[in-house]
């Protein structure tokens, strides 16, 4: 796939840029952004790496091998008839819209290979989690070509199109969750009398070493955490302040919330 348009060019599209670029997995020449307006970062995108602005010059997408989906699910219907006309029947299409079903792509740019993903934007670092759904024009070579680009911004796991919208509440949402987390701890350190310099680089690191070991050990996420936790002791103390709390049950809400959401939007920009 060698033309690459990209259809909307926010935080997500950027960051899959930022690490396809990076890993000079794909041509800066081949790479097309089509945005809404034309920002000073995209500018920045074509100073750095050299890649395509188009903004509203459509006839690019005659040419396009791969188009990627990357504006707000409010703003899809727009998106796609903005170059339906375009389109040539050999294109490929990728969207990354968290909720919006395939057949609502189909709908707008005909029956046609379509790929759904959720990737995370960790993308511009080569961490990205990816998930992937395929629709039944998709052929295995296509899939491969996909799959490949994604395995540069990260990890990738092929999946059916209704596990996406927990998975958007999993993994494309996640790197929030966890910026949140590190935002609490941090906030609460240093109430406890902590530096947020010295707070932030432990938090971190704590982080990055947990998920290694989840990684890289066969153990469960239970009994690492036993492992940690003295009879008696401090991480035990903060464990039955967490469970006191209700934390299981607060992510439970935070990962149906999202879900549903997700869901909402599906059905709300058909
Ligand atoms: N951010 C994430 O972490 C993440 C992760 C996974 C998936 N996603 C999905 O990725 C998509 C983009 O999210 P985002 O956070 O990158 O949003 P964003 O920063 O708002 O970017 C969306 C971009 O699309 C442009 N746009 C809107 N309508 C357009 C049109 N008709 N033609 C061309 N461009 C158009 C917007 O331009 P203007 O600014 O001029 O309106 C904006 O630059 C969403 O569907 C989201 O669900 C996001
Ligand atoms: N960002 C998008 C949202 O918040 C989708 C996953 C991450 O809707």
């Amino acid at each position: 796939m060698k033309t690459i348009v990209f259809v909307g060019a926010g935080s997500m599209a950027q960051a899959m840029i930022h690490g396809w670029m990076k890993e000079a997995t794909v041509s800066p020449e081949n790479v097309y952004i089509m945005n809404k307006s034309d920002q000073e970062k995209l500018a920045s995108l074509n100073e750095t790496y050299g890649v395509q602005l188009v903004c509203e010059n459509r006839e690019i997408v005659k040419t396009a091998d791969l188009v990627i989906l990357a504006m707000k699910p409010k703003d899809v219907q727009d998106g796609m008839n903005s170059i339906a006309a375009y389109l040539p029947p050999t294109a490929v299409v990728l969207s990354i819209l968290a909720g919006v079903p395939m057949d609502t792509i189909e709908q707008g740019l005909g029956k046609r290979p379509i790929a759904r993903c959720m990737p995370n934007t960790s993308a511009s670092i080569g961490m990205s989690a990816s998930a992937v759904a395929w629709n039944d024009k998709m052929e295995s070579k296509e899939k491969a070509e996909i799959i490949q680009l994604l395995k540069t911004i990260g990890s990738v796991i092929e999946v059916e199109e209704d596990e996406l919208h927990v998975i958007t509440a999993l993994s494309g949402s996640g790197p929030a969750y966890v910026y949140y987390f590190v935002e609490a701890f941090e906030k609460a350190a240093v109430a406890s009398g902590i530096s947020s310099q010295v707070a932030r680089e432990l938090l971190v690191q704590t982080i990055a070493g947990s998920a290694e070991m989840l990684k890289q050990s066969n153990e469960t996420p239970a009994t690492l955490r036993k492992q940690v936790t003295s009879p008696g002791g401090t991480t035990e103390a903060g464990i039955e302040a967490l469970q006191e709390s209700g934390f299981a049950d607060i992510l439970a809400r935070c990962l149906n919330e999202a879900a549903t959401r997700s869901r909402e939007l599906g059905k709300r920009y058909i």
